[in-house]
């Protein structure tokens, strides 16, 4: 569990973070979501403690991380996959680490195994590849199998396989119980990876919901709808005060949810082919809830851009 009370964080004339108030609980992925430059990576460090506060508070199972007795058995974070000295090879790095930390030097190949490092665990580490390069820095993060862990943009500059074993393997980890948490700026991988968002810009709170909750508020759902007894249906639609568009082969409804549009298909004899709510994407939620602020409503619209580009061929 991670809670964070005011958290405010002024670098000069910068308020980095401000304000920050959220929690992070155990047996889920949440995401930390927003743009670059929104306070994501300082609240990370003061979370580990590499920062201190201006004002406010940070605590993990409780405990600042300057009062935890043993840091990396509570904790392990992913900040900087590239921090590590390029001629070491992985083993030698982790057992550094395990070594440095009192840790049990047979944890050293667990978490090798764990993360499908041991074929190259002599290897320097120089040599590894970006996904590779994250793969150890989670090894080193689950050393100490800690119950929290922290992951800051872990898939930049993955490819689609790398960034895939990444999202599995988060899911795993909360599956174990444990508290992941994980910032990101892409809007379409948190939406697959997180079932609860922290989402922040400009330092401060933007919302603290489940995925789910935050598109669902955030956009205006529709219902589909397509019966061989249209026209009746959108009469009875409308005079239940429902908004009905012609779709392509069918209707979209908004205003009224699946559940009741059912019933009034019945109520009507109307046999239905097809019910089904259509979501706003997490794009769509977080520019209409971002939408006041101009700069961030620039910065995400460019991301979304990327984010959802084909690639050229
Ligand atoms: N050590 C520092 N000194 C001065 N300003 C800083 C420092 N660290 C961060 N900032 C500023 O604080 C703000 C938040 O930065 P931060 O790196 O936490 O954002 P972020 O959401 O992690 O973005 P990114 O994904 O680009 O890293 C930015 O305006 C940044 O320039």
């Amino acid at each position: 569990m991670i809670e964070a009370q005011g958290l405010t964080k002024r670098y000069g004339k910068t308020l980095a973070v401000d304000d920050l108030t959220f929690s992070v609980t155990p047996g889920r992925v949440t995401g930390f979501l927003g743009p670059n430059g929104a306070g994501k990576s300082t609240t990370m460090r003061m979370i580990l403690g590499l920062d201190n506060p201006t004002s406010g508070q940070v605590r993990i199972g409780g405990k600042r991380y300057s009062e935890l007795h043993h840091p990396l058995r509570t904790v392990g974070a992913l900040l900087d996959a590239k921090w590590v000295h390029p001629n070491r090879s992985a083993r030698a790095h982790l057992t550094w680490m395990a070594r440095s930390n009192k840790l049990p030097l047979r944890r050293v190949d667990e978490v090798l195994d764990l993360v499908g490092l041991s074929s190259v665990a002599g290897k320097r580490a120089g040599g590894f590849s970006l996904g590779m390069s994250q793969r150890l820095g989670i090894a080193g993060a689950l050393l100490g199998d800690p119950e929290v862990l922290l992951f800051d943009e872990p898939v930049n500059g993955l490819d689609p396989e790398g960034i895939l074993w990444i999202r599995k393997f988060m899911h795993r980890l909360a599956d174990e119980g444990r508290t992941v948490f994980v910032s990101s700026h892409l809007l379409s991988e948190m939406a697959l990876t997180a079932s609860e968002l922290v989402v922040i810009g400009k330092g401060k709170l933007i919302s603290q919901s489940s995925t789910e909750e935050f598109v669902a508020r955030a956009t205006d759902s529709t219902v589909k709808v397509r019966s061989p007894q249209l026209e009746a249906l959108r009469e009875a639609l409308e005079r239940a005060s429902a908004q009905v568009e012609p779709a392509e082969d069918g209707l979209v409804v908004s205003g009224m949810d699946s559940a009741k549009i059912g019933e009034i298909a019945m109520q009507q004899g109307a046999v239905l082919h097809e019910l089904s709510p259509q979501r706003g994407s997490l794009e769509q939620a977080f520019m209409q809830i971002t939408g006041d602020s101009v700069e961030y409503h620039a910065d995400l619209e460019a991301e979304a851009r990327d984010v959802l580009a084909p690639t050229a061929p």
